[in-house]
């Protein structure tokens, strides 16, 4: 059972958090690169305010973009804006997320995003949630994946697990928590075979899965890591 009240919450305190770090940035400094390959800090903080208005349009009924084309259009038109620019618009459009879901609804119904996925509509806010979570992380401004709040990285290996599940991609994997949500595992991947073991703290595992680190603080007892697809 999702509980899009408590996660709607959860968004509230991780885009404060983020906007309090922006806040800290100047100019130069936006301009940089992220820790996403070709994006600069600018081409995330565009996407982030692009996708709350995306996810406006998708409780709201609409496609959640025109087109992939036009996604990646409006973040390259706004990723060089100035840092006043991009933190009102990101206050804004979060702002503008928010209110859109506290708006009484059917939070069972079928919602669709990008690419034909869809969810039920109570799993938006969670959603949300890894947006602003991990690309906080991918700014490279002092925030890591072991800063994350330790509900949310179970979370996002449950979610993480879910998604691979019955991918041909994706062998079967047996995954092992330490320390952290210590002894908590997940299964993943293809059902058939012998499942390949992948311990290691929960940031690691969430990391590897989120394609966010390469995974080489990973125990596999002696068995090759194996090579995940892109999300
Ligand atoms: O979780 C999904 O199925 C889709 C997420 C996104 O499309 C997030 C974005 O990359 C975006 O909003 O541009």
């Amino acid at each position: 059972m999702i509980d899009h009240v408590h996660d709607l919450a959860a968004v509230r305190e991780a885009t404060d958090r983020l906007l309090s770090a922006i806040g800290d940035l100047d100019n130069a400094a936006v301009a940089e690169p992220s820790r996403l390959p070709g994006w600069t800090r600018g081409h995330v903080l565009a996407h982030l305010a692009r996708n709350a208005d995306a996810l406006v349009n998708v409780l709201e009924g609409r496609p959640m973009y025109v087109s992939g084309e036009a996604r990646d259009a409006d973040i390259e038109r706004d990723a060089p804006r100035p840092l006043e620019v991009q933190l009102a618009d990101l206050r804004d459009s979060s702002a503008r997320f928010l209110r859109t879901a506290d708006v009484p609804a059917d939070w069972s119904r079928t919602i669709e995003m990008r690419n034909g996925v869809t969810d039920s509509a109570a799993r938006v806010p969670f959603r949300r949630l890894i947006e602003v979570e991990l690309h906080h992380v991918d700014l490279g401004i002092g925030y890591e994946l072991t800063d994350l709040p330790e509900e949310f990285t179970a979370r996002e290996i449950d979610f993480l697990s879910e998604r691979f599940t019955g991918n041909p991609g994706v062998p079967a994997l047996r995954l092992k928590a330490t320390g952290g949500n210590g002894g908590k595992q997940w299964s993943t991947g293809r059902l058939e075979g012998e499942p390949v073991s992948v311990s290691g703290p929960p940031a690691a595992l969430m990391g590897w899965l989120a394609g966010r680190c390469d995974g080489s603080d990973l125990e596999t007892g002696g068995a090759p890591l194996p090579a995940l697809p892109p999300l």
